[in-house]
Formats: C-alpha cells, sequence, structure tokens
C-alpha cells in the first residue's frame, strides 16, 4: 500500500496546468514503495511518475530533486524532475509536497546476477563521479552520531546478546575515523528496491531522498552488503566482486580507502541494522510501514567481523 494521499482527476489537471506537458488522460496508483504516495501519471506528451512526499518538506525537497536533475544531465540513470512555469520542481498538492519526474522503463530485480552486480556498481561509479561538480552540501543525517545516539537508547530493551554485539559495534567504529577518504554525493541507500533494471542495463537509481555528503567507499558498501547479500542472508562471493569489479572499472580505489574497507562494510551494515531496530522499537505513529528484520544486518555485522577477504 503506497497511496496515502489521493489525488482526484480535476485537482491533478488543474495542478498540470503549472506544467507544460500535455493534457491528462489517467493517473494509477503505484502499490511499491513504502514512505511516499506515488502515481503514474500519463499525459498527452507521455507518461510522467508524481510523488507526494508524507514525510519531507517542500523547503527540503530542493536539495534531492536538483541533484538528481545534475545526475540525470551527467548522463547518470535517475529520473529527472520536470519543471514548472516558475522553474521550480516542487509546490503543493492535496495538502502535500509534490513533484513529478521522468518515467523509467524497467523493473527491480529481487535475485541480481553477477552481470547486474557489476552495472550497478559502474553506475555508482558514475553517479559519484557527477557528483563532483553538484554545488549543494548535505551532512548525513544518519552517521556514527546517530547511530550511537540511537542504539544507546534501545540496548535496553533488547536482547542482552544482541545488545552486547550491537555495543561492540558501535565502540569499534568510534576507534575509527575517515576524514582523510574521498568524499562527495553518496545515495546511500542503493538497496536492490531502488534500482530499476531492464534486463542487464540500470535503468535508474530511484529514492534519492537520503543523498548527502559522505565517504564514497562507504556508499559502495552500503551497496555491496545488499546486492550481494543472499536469501540465506550470506554475502556471495561471486555477487561481491561483480559489483567492486563494476565499481572500479570506472574508480579505483585508492590504498587509504583499501585499508579502510572492511571497517565501512561493518559501518554500513551497523547503520542499518540501527534503523531497523529503531523501526522495531520506536514505530512511527500513523506510519504505514512493515518493519524490516534488524537481524539480517546484524548477521552481516558479525559475518563481516569474522571474514578474512574483502574481495579487493
Ligand atoms: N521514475 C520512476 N520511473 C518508473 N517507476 C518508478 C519511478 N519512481 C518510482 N517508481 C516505481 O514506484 C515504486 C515506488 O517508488 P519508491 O520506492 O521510490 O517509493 P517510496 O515510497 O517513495 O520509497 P521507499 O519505498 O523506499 O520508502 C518503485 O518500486 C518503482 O516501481
Ligand atoms: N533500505 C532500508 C530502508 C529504507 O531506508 C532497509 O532496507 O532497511
Amino acid at each position: 500500500m503506497s497511496v496515502y494521499t489521493s489525488v482526484g482527476e480535476a485537482e491533478l489537471a488543474a495542478w498540470l496546468s503549472r506544467y507544460s506537458i500535455g493534457q491528462l488522460k489517467s493517473l494509477k496508483g503505484i502499490a511499491a514503495g513504502i514512505t511516499n504516495t506515488n502515481y503514474f501519471v500519463d499525459t498527452t506528451h507521455g507518461r510522467y511518475v508524481l510523488t507526494l512526499f508524507e514525510v519531507l518538506r517542500l523547503d527540503e525537497l530542493p536539495y534531492y530533486l536538483e541533484l538528481m536533475s545534475h545526475l540525470a544531465r551527467h548522463g547518470v540513470a535517475c529520473p529527472a524532475p520536470i519543471a514548472d512555469s516558475t522553474d521550480g520542481y516542487a509546490s503543493m498538492l492535496a495538502g502535500k509536497p509534490a513533484c513529478l519526474v521522468t518515467c523509467l522503463t524497467g523493473a527491480e530485480v529481487s535475485a541480481p546476477s553477477a552481470a547486474q552486480c557489476f552495472a550497478v556498481g559502474e553506475m555508482l561509479a558514475a553517479m559519484h563521479e557527477a557528483g563532483n561538480t553538484f554545488p549543494r552540501r548535505m551532512a548525513n543525517p544518519r552517521g556514527p552520531a546517530w547511530w550511537s545516539a540511537t542504539a544507546a537508547g534501545l540496548y535496553a530493551e533488547m536482547d542482552a546478546l544482541d545488545a552486547a554485539s550491537l555495543r561492540e559495534e558501535v565502540a569499534f567504529q568510534d576507534r575509527y575515523r575517515f576524514a582523510h577518504l574521498p568524499t562527495g554525493v553518496v545515495h546511500a541507500d542503493l538497496f536492490r528496491d531502488n534500482v530499476l533494471f531492464d534486463g542487464d542495463r540500470v535503468a535508474g537509481f530511484i529514492d534519492f531522498y537520503y543523498a548527502c555528503n559522505d565517504v564514497l567507499a562507504y556508499d559502495v558498501a552500503i551497496a555491496l552488503n545488499d546486492w550481494a547479500r543472499r536469501d540465506d542472508g550470506a554475502i556471495d562471493d561471486a555477487l561481491a566482486r561483480a559489483l567492486l569489479a563494476g565499481y572500479q572499472s570506472l574508480r579505483r580505489f585508492s590504498d587509504d580507502e583499501k585499508a579502510a574497507w572492511p571497517v565501512l562494510l561493518r559501518a554500513a551494515g551497523l547503520r542499518f541494522w540501527t534503523s531497523r531496530l529503531l523501526d522495531l522499537y520506536r514505530p512511527q505513529a500513523g506510519e504505514m510501514t512493515y518493519t524490516k528484520d534488524p537481524k539480517v544486518f546484524q548477521r552481516v555485522v558479525e559475518d563481516h567481523r569474522a571474514r578474512r577477504d574483502f574481495w579487493l
């Protein structure tokens, strides 16, 4: 269920008059997605995706929409926001901030092949390169200060062994600082459900609403922990190598990045272990989310602790 805010045809047709994209033919709610309301909008000019933001405020949107526009302009596969007659990308519709973006072809893949992991890695490197000339800055709201504070608020309610393992990881990560590593624009949530594929070709990255400035190799670690993870929870060596090979076909890791890589893989696991624990223990009132299992990322972190070969 992802249509939280209903939009009527007459209301949408009136709102669309601020765009130069033809006349409304139809709109159809999109079932996938958790956070926002999404519709396919067909006009006489073609198909677009309408997003009504359920959490982000109107004044928070320019960073994300300008980023998507910048990346699309640089050839990164992602939706391009459509500008309205005020040259803005977002305005209010049905009481929510809303925007229109180009509709991509393709579909999510739940069990990616090595070729698809290679393609994701390569497109992520392209995104990192294109991000170099994006002028805006955004701190990562889900960084070390956030996971330390969030975890501290949950230990008392957790199973004692799980809490001890979480504490160990937070303390481990506290010993490292990565100010010397290359930083730039990161997607920060490049999971399988945020990439559309057309065969083995990346049709587009979507859902840029955690994008921010952070360590580039950390973004690769976030992607690898999801794309190379099998159904049984273990990381598949061939998929991990393929994603890294794709990434490094465009942007090679420096020696500093190689040295930090094992710790970054654990940090990337800790970030989602913590956010899933937060969703489990502190569900937001009125939010229709289904809780994703934190244990999956506990296992990712604990497996990385014991790992000796990190695929580089
Ligand atoms: N530009 C696009 N072109 C084609 N399909 C899209 C586009 N944007 C979103 N979709 C489709 O809509 C679905 C929901 O989008 P998305 O995952 O961004 O939802 P959300 O609720 O905003 O985010 P999340 O589920 O991560 O909280 C996607 O799975 C995809 O199928
Ligand atoms: N990709 C995240 C949810 C959205 O941030 C997860 O699977 O936990």
